[in-house]
């Protein structure tokens, strides 16, 4: 079975938790920790959704469940309507580290997962050059990682992740580590490259200011174990233009709930 040709004829979600839980075993005689508790999702294709929640809560390992990466304790993961079982071609990851491959050029690296799929080199090239022209990478195909800026690395990583061309994104603060111009560029090219993809994302940042810019709906976790404990739907136009969603005036009311529900303030501890 195609999961990505059932999920487009039957419009079911592009993926969902259901009950799921995950525990992960203690070391040396300590107690096991539940890291997720009860997560419930469905994300609908064509969605972005972020998720926030405090550090250690349990972020990553959902989106380690949804790559296939990690087995839930209880509860189903599905992408495309298929449960997930293990790696799977319909879903990539994009992580704050760009892990490309410092022997390749940035277009072989773009087209690695194409080459696994024993997709053939002429098709591979018109992939990536076209990937990279949509990531504003165009001239830079023949060049190594080392002879780009972080920035530009992490628009080579952003072509990796859609030239598998997969049903759903799990990115992992993969913006984090820019500096702040370089960050809102980033999201203006995400924001575009999904909607021209039709792709759905499952989004992980601790900028809650990032979450309201490129998301439809915004999960907020509660400390570990964590689970969902509150959504919230951004209604502000503009999901495909960050930069001008940002300049609304209602942008400043989410984050400040968002805060609350965190419990962000000048009491809070930081450490
Ligand atoms: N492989 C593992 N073995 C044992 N414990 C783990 C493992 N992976 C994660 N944990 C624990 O599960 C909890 C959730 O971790 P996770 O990395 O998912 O949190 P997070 O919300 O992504 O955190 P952060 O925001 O700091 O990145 C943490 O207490 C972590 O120590």
């Amino acid at each position: 079975m195609n999961a990505s040709s059932t999920a487009s004829a039957s419009r079911v979600p592009a993926i969902e938790f259901i009950g799921v839980d995950k525990r992960f075993p203690g070391r040396n005689g300590a107690p096991d920790v539940l890291a997720a508790r009860d997560v419930n999702l469905s994300i609908a294709q064509g969605e972005v959704v972020s998720i926030i929640g405090p550090s250690g809560c349990g972020k990553s390992t959902l989106l380690n469940m949804g790559a296939g990466l990690s087995r839930p304790s209880a509860g189903t993961v599905k992408v495309g309507g298929e449960v997930v079982a293990g790696p799977n071609m319909h879903v990539a990851f994009m992580l704050q580290k760009d892990l490309l491959m410092p022997w390749r050029t940035i277009a072989q690296n773009v087209e690695f997962g194409l080459e696994l799929r024993g997709v053939k080199a002429a098709e591979r090239r018109v992939i990536s050059t076209r990937l990279l022209a949509q990531c504003h990478l165009k001239g830079f195909e023949g060049h190594y990682p080392n002879q780009l800026s972080g920035g530009m690395r992490q628009r080579a990583a952003m072509a990796r992740t859609l030239a598998v061309d997969p049903l759903v994104l799990l990115m992992d603060e993969p913006f984090s580590a820019l500096d702040a111009q370089t960050k809102m560029i980033l999201q203006q090219d995400l924001a575009r490259t999904v909607k021209e993809n039709g792709k759905t994302v499952l989004f992980i940042t601790h900028d809650l200011a990032e979450g309201v810019a490129l998301s439809d709906r915004i999960l907020v976790m509660s400390e570990r174990p964590g689970t969902i404990v509150e959504e919230i739907v951004v209604d502000i136009p503009d999901r495909d233009n960050p930069m001008q969603r940002r300049k609304h005036a209602d942008v400043g009311d989410y984050v400040a709930r968002l805060m609350d529900l965190l419990k962000l303030d000048a009491n809070a501890d930081v450490h």
